[in-house]
């Protein structure tokens, strides 16, 4: 599928493969979550536009390249998204940060807003929404409308494990979108959780349950 973005690594296998054991706990869940999150990084940055500048090695003079991180927001999706959150701030350690709460009903399986808070979304900005689950992808999708009512353009989506049905939510509405994605998992199961998963990630992240 155009736009969307398997990262496939062997060093993400081997550290999601950890993350999915329901024995692992939540400071090395959280630290994985951390790793993984700057490889997902290094791909979903690679179109950051860049801007040249004279650098003097001790030898000549050169072209230097500097990424503008200033124009990059990050937008976590609460809570979980908060556990990518130190990952992607470590690469582009000027970017703002706005946050939204959005938790899923469990019946309805809708997202509920529960808080936002957005710096300014100026032209020429670069918006990562981060959330390491995308399961029935309501949630991504109620996050790009609000980040685009709040005048978000170049939206990116971060994901450390996508359903099937999720992506194509967010795609078929947003083609424009690019999802960087640790796995393309099998399935939903009948309560929406993407199988095999690793349950829930907000709960894991912060022992919650
Ligand atoms: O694609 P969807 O079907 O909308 O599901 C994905 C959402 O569900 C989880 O959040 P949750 O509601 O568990 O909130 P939490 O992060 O506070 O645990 C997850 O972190 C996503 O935000
Ligand atoms: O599998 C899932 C689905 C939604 N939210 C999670 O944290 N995990
Ligand atoms: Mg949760």
């Amino acid at each position: 599928m155009k736009n969307l973005h398997v990262v496939e690594h062997p060093l993400i296998k081997h550290k999601l493969s950890i993350m999915r054991n329901k024995d692992t706990g939540p400071k090395e869940f959280r630290e994985l979550l951390n790793e993984i999150t700057l490889l997902l990084t290094y791909e979903a940055s690679r179109k950051l536009p860049l801007n040249e500048y004279d650098v003097e090695t001790p030898i000549q003079k050169t072209t230097g390249y500097a990424v503008d991180d200033k124009k990059i927001t990050i937008v976590p999706i609460l809570r979980a998204g908060l556990g990518m959150l130190d990952g992607i701030m470590e690469l582009v350690p000027n970017a703002s940060v706005g946050f939204l709460g959005l938790f899923r009903d469990p019946k309805t399986l809708e997202p509920v807003e529960y808080y936002s808070k957005f710096p300014e979304f100026t032209e020429n900005h670069h918006i990562y929404i981060i959330d390491p689950m995308l399961a029935t992808g309501h949630s991504m999708n109620a996050a790009i409308e609000i980040v685009k009512k709040n005048n978000g353009k170049n939206i990116t989506v971060m994901s450390l494990i996508s359903s099937p049905e999720g992506v194509k939510e967010v795609l078929d509405k947003y083609p424009d979108i690019e999802i960087y994605t640790a796995a393309l998992d099998e399935k939903l199961n009948d309560k929406a959780y993407i199988i095999p998963g690793l349950g829930d990630a907000g709960d894991r992240l912060f022992r919650t349950k």
